[in-house]
């Protein structure tokens, strides 16, 4: 028997009904619908309540439980408790399905809203650090979207007869010390899959801490980790679109195209752009133990979608473009000329304020990264700098980044038909950068032409007019 370890994402999952009908049974014969064990992320914008907002960073139940300025928690995870239900209520229809999907939201609900308000009259006691803590509520917050999700994704297959199976690692109410890869052996053991189709939460409480070491996203580690203890014959991402050469809701989903074929160093190139094909941290995973990863479009399953390895391309080609905005922080310092030292504590302080640094450029006397990272927090860095070296002007300012990406680009002059495909729109670049591995070209501009310089440049590169030699064929 054949054996896949399958991800659907939140977007999707949003969609459970339509993917009841087609991705998990479809025309299948009743015993072709094993032998797949599927790893489910909370519905779309349920994490974003619980944590903070992936994008925006607007405050979700952790962010406003964790912050010093008292901030009604509690009624935030009332709205957390209501879009549950808003997206079972849509989904479920048995009425003791629905039953058991609410009964399960308002136990784990109040459960987590005992837990905060003990460990918060607990901490008014100086003796009990609040900081000690943080990392456990974030986890505790996590596990309620997947283990939602994988319920009625459950229920919904029950009721249409496929033989499903709740695997909850979310450790509720649990007391067991296991390491991830303990977790997910010991809930595993026993499971028969050629005879039931495992829905397995993304998110896995562990000794480890699955938000520790990977944070958002973290349900792709729980899949590659699956899939590489399962010896998968294929682990596979199903999205919400193809991986496409731009994205379809920008560009419009009939200019884009699908991939078709790319390689490991793509997706860390798109990763770092903040489109996650996969969590580079699961890339490695599924690449060490040699599971093959495909990308589908999860509503299109008669397509094989995108196969990621570490094949380098035959012919060099553009693959895709993609962008975000970002904030560049400026150092610029007279005396720095011929005078080490000034990189390492810059990146030192953006280390302890964990910003997610997407590049970076420097000169005689400037040091300039582009970084993903809330204004707030960039401000604490400037002031930071700014007491260190008082002599040196630091200064940050609102920009976008754009980046086309290919496996091989050599010879074919990205970055000068790039500048040139942004001007002929009447644009401007403020920067653009060229690495000599020719798998990137970064092109730094105002914020408003983010969007305008991704369709310019997928023009230029990708879409049917663009010269052949610059797009995957
Ligand atoms: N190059 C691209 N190919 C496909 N989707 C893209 C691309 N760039 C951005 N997107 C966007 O990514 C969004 C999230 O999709 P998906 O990855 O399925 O979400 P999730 O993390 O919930 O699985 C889609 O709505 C799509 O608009
Ligand atoms: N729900 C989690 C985990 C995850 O991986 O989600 P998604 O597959 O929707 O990116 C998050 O938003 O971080």
């Amino acid at each position: 028997m054949s054996l896949t370890v399958e991800k659907i994402g939140g977007t999707s999952m949003s969609r459970l009904d339509e993917l009841v009908q087609s991705l998990f049974i479809g025309d299948r014969a009743k015993t072709d619908l094993y032998g797949r064990v599927f790893v489910v992320s909370a519905f779309g914008g349920i994490t974003d309540l619980l944590l903070e907002h992936k994008k925006t960073g607007k405050a979700g139940v952790y962010a406003l439980y964790t912050s010093t300025e008292g901030q009604d928690w509690n009624a935030a995870l009332q709205q957390v408790e209501r879009a549950m239900c808003a997206e079972h209520d849509r989904l479920l229809s048995h009425p003791s399905d629905l039953q058991e999907a609410e009964a399960f939201v308002r136990e784990r609900i109040n459960g987590a809203r005992n837990c905060l308000s003990d460990l918060e009259r607990l901490c008014s006691y100086g003796h009990f650090r609040l900081a000690d803590h943080l990392l456990k509520i974030r986890e505790l917050l996590s596990g309620l979207g997947e283990a939602h999700s994988a319920l009625v994704a459950v229920l919904l297959l029950q009721r249409a007869g496929v033989n499903a199976t709740l695997v909850d690692l979310t450790g509720w109410r649990d007391q067991t010390d296991f390491s991830l890869e303990d977790r997910l052996k010991t809930a595993m053991d026993g499971l028969d899959a050629a005879n039931e189709m495992p829905i397995v939460t993304g998110y896995a409480q562990c000794r480890e801490g699955l938000m520790r070491e990977f944070d958002r996203g973290y349900s792709e580690v729980t899949f590659s980790r699956l899939a590489a203890l399962l010896g998968a014959d294929e682990a596979i991402i199903h999205k919400e679109f193809h991986l496409s050469s731009a994205d379809p809701k920008l560009v419009g989903a009939d200019k884009v195209r699908k991939l078709g074929r790319t390689n490991y160093d793509v997706a860390d190139q798109l990763a770092n752009m903040g489109m996650e094909a996969i969590h580079p941290k699961a890339a490695r995973v599924l690449r060490q133990a040699q599971v093959p990863l495909r990308v589908t479009n999860a509503f299109d399953q008669q397509d094989p979608g995108t196969l990621i390895d570490d094949q380098p391309t035959q012919s060099p080609a553009v693959e895709i473009v993609t962008g975000l905005d970002i904030i560049a922080l400026e150092m610029f310092e007279q005396d720095m000329v011929g005078v080490k030292g000034y990189d390492a504590t810059v990146l030192d302080i953006l280390t302890r304020y964990n910003v997610r640094i997407v590049s970076k450029v420097s000169n005689a006397n400037t040091i300039t990264h582009y970084v993903d990272a809330p204004a707030k927090v960039v401000r604490k860095v400037e002031t930071d700098l700014s007491t260190l070296y008082p002599s040196a002007k630091v200064s940050s300012r609102p920009m976008s980044i754009v980046s086309v990406i290919g496996r091989d680009m050599q010879g074919l002059s990205v970055l000068s038909r790039g500048l040139q495909a942004i001007a002929a729109g009447g644009m401007e670049a403020i920067g653009a950068t060229q690495g000599p591995r020719n798998v990137d070209v970064q092109f730094i501009l105002e914020r408003k032409t983010l969007k305008p310089v991704i369709v310019a440049l997928h023009n230029a590169f990708v879409s049917p007019a663009a010269i052949p030699e610059l797009r995957v064929a």
